[in-house]
């Protein structure tokens, strides 16, 4: 008889906390092995936290950003130049600018920023519960789901998408083993590591290069990662790798799922318009501070791809599990 198992939500990780007119965040570039904090106390350490990931993960980004325009409110900053300099920070993850337009819209009907930053806050907590509760069924007991990058609840502001299907497969009692990619170069695996070590879900990490080899060997039964933004024509922007791992599990027939929010979804921009981010070259030339390439080495540092809507077998959402050319139905 599966047990059903029962996690009460004080002990689940919340990387985003407004308390007393500060933003606290989890330092995610200290974890694994440093559960430390880091305090904004105003819009610019709020753009600081989210270009410098301190603060990372589509919907995390976008929760982050609407407390800075709040913060921004509260120190009687200029909003508009918050509102600018928090929209320049990370070009890709449409949850930064969906979050933003709301507080705007607030702000300029003459209501509260702080007051719609902490709707979006909560309304992404339950949705990214409401996604877990959804993909969970799709998972099989004994499954080997293997994720890329982090998608978990250090994410979002709770539970995460790909991780929340993971947990609630979990807490329901599924047997299940996770394959986290390592995913170079800021190593966001470590997180997922973290994550899922925290809750005693079993896990093995690899390195990017391993995941097709598993899928050769026929050891990977599915594959679930987020994204950062998913366009009306189904094409999905995640973290770099994304789009290999899809290749990969076409030729090999294994299922391909995408979990996002509907906060997720970019309705009017084509592929032309979406900017992905290209990052510090030293985040690929150095680890920690040890040159691992010969001095002047040049490198590419994209932080996203692009993966077309043929490779993507599900898209998992708080409203359902919808194929990738009937995204439209989400938005009836
Ligand atoms: C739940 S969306 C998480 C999404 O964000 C990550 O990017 P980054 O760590 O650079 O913010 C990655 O693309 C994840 O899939």
């Amino acid at each position: 008889m599966k047990i059903k198992k029962k996690i009460k939500s004080e002990i689940l990780l919340k990387p985003i906390i407004w308390e007393d007119n500060k933003l606290i965040l989890i330092d995610q570039r200290k974890l694994p092995h440093k559960l430390e904090y880091y305090v904004c106390h105003n819009y610019k350490d709020v753009a600081f936290a989210i270009k410098e990931m301190v603060v990372r993960g589509a919907p995390a980004i976008g929760v982050a950003a609407a407390y800075g325009l709040a913060l921004a409110e509260i120190n009687e900053d200029d909003i508009e130049e918050a509102y600018k300099t928090l929209k320049n920070t990370r070009p890709t993850a449409i949850n930064l600018f969906y979050a933003l337009d709301r507080c705007m819209k607030a702000y300029k009907e003459g209501k509260s920023i702080l007051e719609e930053a902490k709707r979006i806050h909560e309304e992404d907590i339950h949705v990214c519960k409401k996604i877990g509760e959804v993909g969970e069924k799709l998972i099989d007991d004994g499954d080997v789901i293997l994720t890329h990058c982090n998608a978990g609840a250090l994410a979002t502001s709770m539970y995460g998408t790909a991780l929340s299907v993971i947990r609630h497969a979990f807490w329901n009692g599924k047997k299940i083993i996770v394959i986290v990619d390592e995913t170079r170069p800021r190593l966001q695996g470590a997180l997922t590591a973290f994550e899922l070590k925290y809750e005693g879900i079993p896990y093995k990490v690899i390195t990017d290069n391993t995941a097709g080899f598993l899928m050769q060997k026929g050891e990977v039964d599915k594959i679930i990662v987020g994204a950062d933004r998913i366009l009306k024509n189904g094409t999905v922007y995640n973290k770099i790798g994304t789009y290999s791992l899809a290749v990969l599990a076409k030729y090999h027939d294994i299922p391909f799922y995408v979990a996002a929010p509907l906060s997720t979804f970019d309705l009017k921009s084509k592929e032309e318009d979406v900017i992905i981010e290209e990052r510090d070259k030293k985040e690929v030339l150095y680890l920690k501070d040890i040159l691992l390439f010969p001095e002047g080495s040049d490198c590419y540092n994209f932080a996203f791809d692009k993966t077309p809507a043929e490779l993507i077998t599900g898209i998992i959402t708080e409203k359902g599990v919808v194929k990738p050319n009937e995204i439209m139905k989400l938005f009836k």
